[in-house]
């Protein structure tokens, strides 16, 4: 495991010092260094798992060693904290965890840090995890909550505030520990592309629980699935499908509507989307204001039927003629507060400064759908964020009339509207529902 160990220490180098991005670097270095099985599984738990809990090993560090973890070189801080992963997470012997951690410390930053390092984890390893969560994060306040589940505190109040509003007060916890789990890989069968049921023999999975297009695998490489590599399946939250098809299923398709995503880059939705477009004669303008960006949605909605899909670079803010379209999603840019669980690093990289950009944004963007938006036109504002800044309160800012969501969504997952809260939108929860905690607010405009 040593080779995994080494793997997992420079994917955590370069994501908390050079601001690299766990889930792009990995796998280059699993396939540098050929690792694959079991080790390949090891690597990737320990660095992914380490940068999701260095908050909670942060302040276990500096019980430890008396010291504040930022004042330590970065590769002793980094060392520490998968050493820790390693005793408290998974179940590799104190000892193992001690001598890794020392010599990993050693080669990088030499003899004396190394016995820093010793002394650090000799004393870690004297406790386990709940010993050391009554040391470091006792009680209920904010701060020891946040530690306890290693989110930053302002992260932990946003999701309080967004929990409290939509009726699930003293959940933050729950949903904070669903954070903590890795999302299980879920595929979306695109409508008329690839058939749910066979995709489910050749991947071995099963159906998803809500949306009717969703596989869900045991694990595996799902890259590797021919309908994966052909474009007619993707791996896609389920949540995020029930979302995007919940604009189409709003009301029956007209043959010739035309249908816009605003912001579609990656562009998951478009493909989910132009696949449900092409079943009912409608066609998709996808808009992305990256080039780059824009090339991945033509990749991903290579397989929609030709002439369906039309995509576009442009701002998405200004873009477009008055009233062009029947409907509208616009997923739009934000916190991704709502998907923590994967991406291990982002809730230590998002500030909250960043709502003072993103939120004026989505105002623009919508303002923009609106303008874009056909008199009797559907729009569907989406966020993978729960944060009431960019939720509720964007959508309280449009003259559009808000339509009851939770039907919508009852349609596409074959449910009652009850079961989606008190509406009129609907706001998923990972904790609850296993999905990302997606946003989604269906709004009209007026008919003339
Ligand atoms: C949440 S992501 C969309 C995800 C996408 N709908 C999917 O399902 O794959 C938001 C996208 O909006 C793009 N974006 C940001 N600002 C934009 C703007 N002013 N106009 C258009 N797109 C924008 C970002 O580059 C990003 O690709």
């Amino acid at each position: 495991m040593s080779r995994a160990r080494d793997v997992a220490y420079d994917c955590v180098m370069a994501v908390s010092t050079e601001g690299a991005y766990a889930n792009l670097l990995m796998p280059s270095l699993l396939e540098r260094m050929r690792l694959e099985g079991r080790d390949a599984g090891f690597a990737t738990e320990l660095a992914y798992g380490t940068l999701r809990m260095r908050g909670l090993y942060d302040a276990i560090v500096e019980k430890a060693s008396g010291r504040d973890p930022r004042d330590l070189d970065p590769e002793v801080r980094v060392s520490l904290w998968l050493g820790i992963h390693q005793h408290l997470a998974m179940r590799v012997p104190p000892h193992a965890a001690v001598n890794e951690t020392v010599s990993q410390v050693r080669r990088e930053r030499g003899q004396g840090a190394s016995k820093l390092a010793n002394a650090v984890m000799r004393r870690v390893t004297e406790r386990d995890a709940d010993a050391w969560l009554a040391v470091v994060a006792s009680g209920d306040s904010r701060q020891a909550v946040a530690t306890r589940h290693s989110h930053p505190e302002w992260v932990v109040r946003e999701l309080e505030d967004a929990l409290a509003a939509d009726g699930h007060s003293g959940e933050v916890s729950a949903l904070l520990e669903s954070d903590n789990s890795p999302a299980r890989v879920t595929l979306v069968a695109r409508p008329g592309l690839v058939d749910r049921e066979e995709l489910i023999q050749q991947a071995g999975g099963e159906a998803g629980e809500y949306s009717p297009y969703a596989v869900v695998l045991p694990g595996g490489r799902p890259g590797d699935l021919e309908a994966v590599a052909e474009g007619t399946a993707a791996v896609q939250d389920e949540g995020s499908q029930v979302v995007a098809a919940a604009l189409a299923a709003a009301q029956p398709v007209e043959p010739g509507e035309r249908w816009l995503d605003l912001c579609s880059g990656p562009g998951g939705k478009a493909a989910l989307l132009g696949a449900l477009a092409a079943d009912g004669a409608a066609t998709l303008d996808a808009v992305e204001l990256h080039q780059h960006r824009a090339d991945l949605v033509r990749r991903s909605t290579r397989a929609v039927p030709e002439g369906v899909v039309t995509i576009h670079t442009g701002d998405g803010t200004t873009w477009g003629d008055d009233g062009t379209y029947d409907r509208i999603v616009l997923d739009a840019p934000c916190s991704g507060l709502g998907a923590l669980r994967r991406r291990p690093e982002s809730r230590w990289r998002r500030q909250p400064e960043d709502l003072d950009e993103l939120v004026p944004l989505q105002k623009a963007l919508l303002a923009n759908a609106e303008r874009l938006l056909a008199p009797g036109g559907l729009l569907a504002y989406i966020t993978c964020s729960p944060v009431l800044a960019e939720t509720r309160d964007v959508v309280a800012g449009t003259t559009l009339r808000q339509l009851d969501a939770r039907d919508s969504v009852a349609a596409v997952t074959g449910t009652t509207p009850r079961m989606w809260g008190e509406g009129p939108h609907v706001q998923l929860w990972t904790h609850i529902h296993g999905t990302d905690s997606m946003f989604l607010a269906l709004l009209e405009k007026p008919g003339v």
